[in-house]
C-alpha cells in the first residue's frame, strides 16, 4: 500500500466508529502513518462520549452497529452544540441509494462505501478537513467582521444618543444659550430661550455677528470678553444685560466656555435671566431692613439712618431730633377686638406718621405699638415740637378699622443731637425716657428729654421691677374718698383708691404704678384682691351701722376683658357677705372702647348680678355719647380736668351743663371728681349735679380715718356732712 502524506494532518485527530475494528486496522495504520491521531469508538454510544471528551476534526462511522445505528448516532452528534460541527463521513456496504440519502438526512457530508480504497478514504478525508478548516476560518472572519460592525453600530448610536441628550439640552434648556465661532465672531447657533430672551427667531441671530445683534449693546462679548473667554476658557459674567426687541433690559449673568470642535473654536455663552433672584435679594434686603407689617423702617436701618444724620449734623452744626411714642389703650384694643384689628391699626399708625413728614426724615416701627421719627436736619428745637404737635393731632383722629371707629392716643418723647446723646442708641434711650415722662404727666402730649428725666426715668425703672412682687409683700393697701350728695350733704359712698406703699419711695401713686401692673400683666390678680378687700371692708362699715354706704371700686380694661370679671365680682361679694346694690364699678373711657357685643354682655352679666356700674373720667379723652346709651350704665362721673376749669372757662362750663343735662336726660346720676373749691361746688350745685367727691371734703384716707369718720357722722345721728352749710354759702 503506497502511503501518501498530508500535510496539515499532524494533530489532527479521526475518530472512527465501527464495531468490528479488524476491518479497520489497514485504515488506522494509514491515517496513523500520515501523521492523524486516531482514537476507534466500537459502538454509536461509545462514540457520542468519546466524541464530546474528544472533539475529533472528523469522525469516521459505520452504519449497521450493534445498539444505536450509525444514523441515529449521527443525529445525536449534530443535536449536541459541542459535536454538532464536526464533519461526519459515513462508511457504508449498504448499496442502496435511500440510504445514502437517509445519511445526508442524519447530517453526514459523505460516504465512503465498503470496501473502500484508503487513498479514496484519504482524499475524501482531507477535504472534509480542509473544508471545515475553510468553513471555520471564514466563520471566524465572519464572527470578527460582525464584532466590527456591531462596534461601530454601538459607536453610532452612542453618538446619535449623545448628540440627541444634548440637544435637548441645548433645545430645552431655560438658559439662552450661544455659539459664537471664534474666528468669524459670528453666531452659529442659538438655542430657543435665548431667542426667546431677545425676542428673535434663533433663524434671525445665525450667521450674524455678535456685535451687530441689536440688544448687545450692553454685552462687551463682541469686544473683549470672546479673546477673554478664549484665553481663560472659562469666565464668568454677573453684571451683563440684553435688550428685547421693544423690551426693557433684563440682568443676566453670562458663563463663557471655550470647546474645540472637528475644524473650529468655539465659545458658548449661557446666559441666566437673574431678574427673579435680584427681586429675591433686594427682597431679603429689604426685609433685613423694613419692618414687615407697616413697610416702615426698622430699628437697624432706623440706627443707621440715625448715624448719616448724625455725621452730617456734626459737620454742618445741625441737630438731629429723635421722636419716641407709642400708643395709649393699644394693648386693650389687642385684647379686645384681636390681632388682625391691631395690627390694621398698626398700618393705618404708619401711614399717618409718613403723612407728618419731610421726605429727608425717617419713621420706624421698633416693635409692638413702638414708633421712632428720626428728624434730619432740625435747625430749632420748635421744628421738632411742630412734628410732635402734628403727630399728636393726627393720631387723635379716630381710625376706622373694620367698621369701627378706634380711638388712640399716644405720648411723645423727644431728644436731640447735640445734646442729649453721642449715638443713635443714647438718643433712643433719651427719647424713650422723655416719652415715659410725657406718659406720666398724662397721656396725649410731648415732652422734651432733659436730664433730670434721666433721674425719673431710673426711678420708673426701679418701681417697674419692684412693683412685681408688691402684693406678696403685702406692700398695697386701700384708700378710700368719701362721695357726698350735693344737695343734702350726706355721705353715700366712696371711691377705694389703691396705694403701694414702697419701701423706699414711701407712697407711690396709682397713676404711675397701675400702667405697670398692666404692663405686666399683674392688674386681674391686684384687681381680684382690691374687689375682696373693698366688700370686705365696705361690709364692715355696713355691719358697724347705718344707714349704708356705696363702695365704687376701678376696674381696667385687662380685668375687664383677660380675667373671668364676673365670676371675680361674686366671688368677693360672696366672700364679704356684701349686698351687690352697695358695690359700684367704676369703668373707665379707653375699657369702653370696644363696643362689641363681648363689652355690652359682660356689662349686662355684672348688671344682673345686683351691682351698679359707673363711667369714670366722663369727657376725656373721646367720650362717644353713643356709650351712653347702649350701655347699662347707672352714673357718670365727670372728670377733675373739667371740674377744675368750670369756674374759669366759660367753654368748659358750657360742656359741663351739656354733660348734666344729658345725664339727666337718661336717668343718670352725676358724680363731679376733684371738687376743691366752694366755687365749684356752687356752680355744680346750680347745674343740678348729684355727688362730688374732692379735697374740698376729703382726699383719699386709710380705712381706719374713714371709720373714724362715719362713727363721728352716725353719732351726730345721720351722715350729713357737719359744716355743710359752710360748703355751700
Ligand atoms: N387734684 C385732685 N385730685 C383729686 C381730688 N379728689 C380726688 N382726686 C384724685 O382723683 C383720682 C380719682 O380717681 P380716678 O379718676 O378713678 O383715677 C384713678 C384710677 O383711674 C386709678 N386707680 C386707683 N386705684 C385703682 C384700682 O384699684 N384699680 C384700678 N384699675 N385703677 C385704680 O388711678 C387713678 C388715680 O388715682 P389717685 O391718684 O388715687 O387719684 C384719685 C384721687 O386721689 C381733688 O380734689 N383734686
Amino acid at each position: 500500500m503506497q502511503h501518501s502524506t498530508i500535510s496539515g494532518a499532524s494533530g489532527r485527530t479521526i475518530l472512527i466508529v465501527d464495531d468490528n475494528p479488524v476491518n479497520l486496522s489497514v485504515v488506522v495504520d494509514h491515517l496513523e502513518d500520515i501523521g492523524f491521531e486516531v482514537a476507534v469508538a466500537l459502538g454509536g454510544e461509545e462514540a457520542l462520549k468519546r466524541a464530546e471528551f474528544l472533539r475529533p476534526d472528523l469522525i469516521l462511522l459505520d452504519v449497521m452497529m450493534p445498539g444505536i445505528d450509525g444514523f441515529e448516532t449521527c443525529r445525536r452528534l449534530k443535536e449536541t452544540p459541542d459535536t454538532g460541527d464536526i464533519p461526519v463521513i459515513f462508511m457504508t456496504a449498504l448499496a442502496d441509494v435511500s440510504d445514502k440519502v437517509k445519511a445526508f438526512a442524519a447530517g453526514g457530508i459523505d460516504y465512503v462505501s465498503k470496501p473502500f480504497q484508503v487513498e479514496e478514504l484519504v482524499a475524501r478525508v482531507n477535504t472534509h478537513l480542509a473544508l471545515r478548516s475553510a468553513r471555520q476560518q471564514l466563520h471566524a472572519r465572519n464572527t470578527a467582521l460582525q464584532d466590527e460592525i456591531d462596534a461601530r453600530r454601538a459607536v453610532e448610536q452612542a453618538l446619535v444618543a449623545s448628540e440627541s441628550r444634548y440637544r435637548r439640552l441645548f433645545e430645552t434648556s431655560t438658559d439662552g444659550i450661544l455659539l459664537v465661532d471664534c474666528r468669524s465672531r459670528a453666531i452659529t447657533d442659538v438655542n430657543p430661550a435665548m431667542g426667546r430672551m431677545l425676542g428673535r427667531l434663533p433663524d434671525e441671530l445665525i450667521g450674524r455677528r455678535l456685535i451687530d445683534v441689536p440688544g448687545f449693546e450692553k454685552v462687551n462679548a463682541s469686544g473683549t470678553a470672546i479673546d477673554e473667554i478664549r484665553h481663560a476658557r472659562y469666565m464668568n459674567y454677573g453684571d451683563w444685560a440684553v435688550v428685547p426687541v421693544g423690551g426693557a433690559p433684563i440682568d443676566v449673568e453670562v458663563i463663557g466656555s471655550f470647546y474645540q470642535d472637528v475644524n473650529s473654536d468655539i465659545i458658548q455663552l449661557n446666559f441666566r435671566d437673574v431678574r427673579e433672584r435680584k427681586e429675591a435679594e433686594a427682597r431679603i434686603r429689604y426685609l433685613a431692613h423694613h419692618d414687615a407689617l407697616t413697610g416702615l423702617p426698622n430699628r437697624t436701618l432706623l440706627a443707621d439712618r440715625l448715624g448719616v444724620a448724625i455725621a452730617h449734623a456734626r459737620r454742618d452744626g445741625s441737630k438731629v431730633g429723635v421722636l419716641m411714642l407709642d400708643l395709649d389703650h393699644f394693648k386693650t384694643i389687642n385684647d379686645s377686638l384681636g390681632h388682625h384689628v391691631g395690627d390694621e391699626l398698626l398700618e393705618a399708625v404708619a401711614t399717618r406718621l409718613r403723612g407728618c413728614l419731610r421726605d429727608s426724615d425717617t419713621a420706624a416701627r421698633l416693635g409692638g405699638d413702638e414708633f421712632v421719627i428720626a428728624l434730619s436736619n432740625v435747625a430749632q428745637t420748635m421744628d421738632a415740637e411742630t412734628v410732635a404737635e402734628k403727630v399728636l393731632a393726627a393720631i387723635a383722629e379716630p381710625f376706622l378699622v373694620e367698621g369701627r371707629s378706634l380711638h388712640v392716643g399716644t405720648s411723645i418723647g423727644i431728644s436731640f443731637f447735640p445734646g442729649d446723646g453721642e449715638d443713635a442708641g443714647a438718643l433712643l434711650q433719651a427719647a424713650d425716657t422723655a416719652m415715659y415722662s410725657a406718659k406720666e404727666s398724662g397721656r396725649a402730649g410731648y415732652k422734651i428729654f432733659c436730664k433730670e428725666l434721666s433721674t425719673a426715668a431710673q426711678r420708673w425703672h426701679t418701681l417697674s421691677n419692684d412693683v412685681h412682687g408688691a402684693s406678696a409683700r403685702g406692700e398695697f393697701a386701700l384708700h378710700y374718698q368719701p362721695q357726698i350728695a350735693i344737695e343734702s350733704g350726706v355721705l353715700t359712698g366712696v371711691e377705694a383708691l389703691l396705694r403701694w406703699h414702697h419701701p423706699t419711695e414711701g407712697l407711690v401713686s396709682p397713676a404711675l404704678f397701675i400702667p405697670l401692673l398692666e404692663e405686666r400683666g399683674l392688674i386681674v390678680d391686684v384687681g381680684r384682691w382690691v374687689l375682696e378687700t373693698a366688700c370686705r371692708q365696705c361690709a364692715i362699715w355696713h355691719a358697724e351701722g347705718k344707714p349704708p354706704i356705696r363702695i365704687a371700686v376701678n376696674l381696667s380694661a385687662q380685668q375687664f376683658y383677660r380675667g373671668d370679671i364676673v365670676g371675680t365680682v361674686r366671688e368677693a361679694l360672696r366672700l364679704a357677705g356684701l349686698d351687690p346694690q352697695w358695690l359700684e364699678l367704676e369703668l373707665t373711657e379707653s375699657l369702653t372702647l370696644d363696643e362689641t357685643e363681648t363689652t355690652l354682655r359682660i356689662m349686662q352679666e355684672l348688671k344682673a348680678l345686683g351691682v351698679t356700674l359707673s363711667l369714670d373720667d366722663f369727657g376725656t379723652g373721646w367720650s362717644s355719647l353713643s356709650y351712653l346709651r347702649r350701655f347699662p350704665l347707672d352714673r357718670i362721673k365727670i372728670d377733675r380736668s373739667f371740674v377744675r376749669d368750670l369756674t374759669t372757662h366759660s367753654s368748659t362750663a358750657a360742656i359741663v351743663h351739656s354733660i348734666l343735662s344729658l345725664a339727666r336726660n337718661l336717668g343718670l346720676d352725676c358724680v363731679a371728681e376733684g371738687v376743691e373749691t366752694r366755687e365749684q361746688l356752687s356752680h355744680l350745685q346750680r347745674e343740678l349735679c348729684s355727688e362730688f367727691q374732692g379735697f374740698l371734703y376729703s382726699e383719699a384716707v386709710p380705712a381706719e380715718d374713714l371709720s373714724n369718720l362715719l362713727r363721728l357722722l352716725r353719732s351726730g345721728g345721720s351722715l350729713v356732712v357737719p359744716g355743710r352749710e359752710r360748703l355751700l354759702a
